[in-house]
């Protein structure tokens, strides 16, 4: 569904540039259920944006399904983003109009695409558990509730991939774990591709396999052992819930990405305890690869 390779983004203002993306590489299956962690300023929104064609790429490979989102026109970009992303912020206000009903927010879209149909909004509104509120004004809903709209909303063009911004981060945990159950209820039984951005590692948990951004590139992967684990977890299993790094490690495999040509990231924490600098010592020992401090020139 998703190709990124050497993909690179730079903002660029009268006397500063950013690069926010360094050639970043990801691949995202076709009806895969997926989150991109990591820290502040490490390029997640940034990627987002690009995949949802709210921002354009300064270089590199991307594509989301037939789309070439480097080489794509203007009017074709209208059109991906009408027909084959939905898109979901952290904050609602982006998504929603206040003064309208849930229905008709989500009838909304719908009705710009000139593909209104009640029955359909009517049925989404049910999927996210709103069916008894349908008709309220959104300032009659409580945040969580708005945000559920917000789903509805971002599914009413049928869109094959939901890119979601930290989408439970203005949420307690019950309507985090709600709106997660959501998004593997759409991923499972419609088909729809689930890219989650978040610097919350208990959303982990709930999706498949995560992907670390350091510095706009990406850095490590999880992939979890065991798939049936989220369910596991939602009958009260309680393991990797609301913690760090050792729930992700309880229920993923840790992976370093290596690209296409070779290359990895090491954690500035291993180089520093190790004193690496600008060079390092490699060795094969046949099943291993050993990266140590450069041995001694005298030596
Ligand atoms: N429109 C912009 N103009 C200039 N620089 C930008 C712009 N948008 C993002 N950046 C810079 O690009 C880098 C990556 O930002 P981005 O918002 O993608 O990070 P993030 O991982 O989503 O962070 P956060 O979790 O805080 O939202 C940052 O250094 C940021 O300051």
């Amino acid at each position: 569904m998703i190709t990124c390779e050497g993909l690179v983004k730079i903002y660029k203002s009268d006397d500063l540039e950013v690069v926010a993306l360094q050639g970043l590489n990801l691949n995202v299956r076709d009806g895969e259920m997926m989150a991109i962690i990591g820290n502040s300023g490490s390029g997640k929104s940034t990627l987002l944006n690009i995949l949802g064609g709210l921002d354009r790429p300064s270089a590199g490979q991307v594509h989301v399904g037939p789309w070439d989102l480097l080489k794509i026109t203007e009017e074709q970009l209208v059109a991906y983003k009408r027909d084959t992303v939905g898109f979901i912020w952290q904050s609602n206000a982006r998504n929603l109009l206040p003064y309208l009903t849930a229905l008709e927010n989500v009838e909304m879209p719908m009705m710009l695409s000139s593909r209104l149909d009640r029955t359909y909004a009517k049925q989404l509104l049910e999927w996210v558990g709103l069916k008894e509120r349908m008709h309220n004004k959104l300032h009659q809903l409580s945040g969580g509730e708005q945000q559920r709209v917000a789903i509805a909303i971002s599914l009413a063009n049928r869109p094959k991939l939901l890119l979601a911004d930290e989408p439970t981060g203005s949420v307690d945990t019950a309507t985090s774990d709600l709106i997660m159950n959501i998004f593997r209820r759409l991923n499972q039984e419609l088909g729809i591709t689930v890219v989650i951005v978040t610097h919350d590692l208990s959303l982990a948990s709930k999706v498949d396999r995560v992907v670390a951004i350091r510095d706009g590139l990406t850095s490590t992967e999880f992939v979890k052992r065991n798939p049936n684990l989220d369910n596991v977890q939602q009958n009260g299993d309680g393991a990797g819930q609301g913690e760090g790094e050792g729930g992700i490690h309880a229920i993923h495999e840790e992976y370093v990405v290596v690209d296409r040509v070779g290359r990895l990231q090491i954690p500035k924490a291993y180089l520093t305890a190790l004193q690496i600098t600008d060079r390092a010592s490699m060795e094969f020992d046949g099943e291993r690869i050993i990266i140590s401090p450069p041995k001694s020139l005298e030596g």
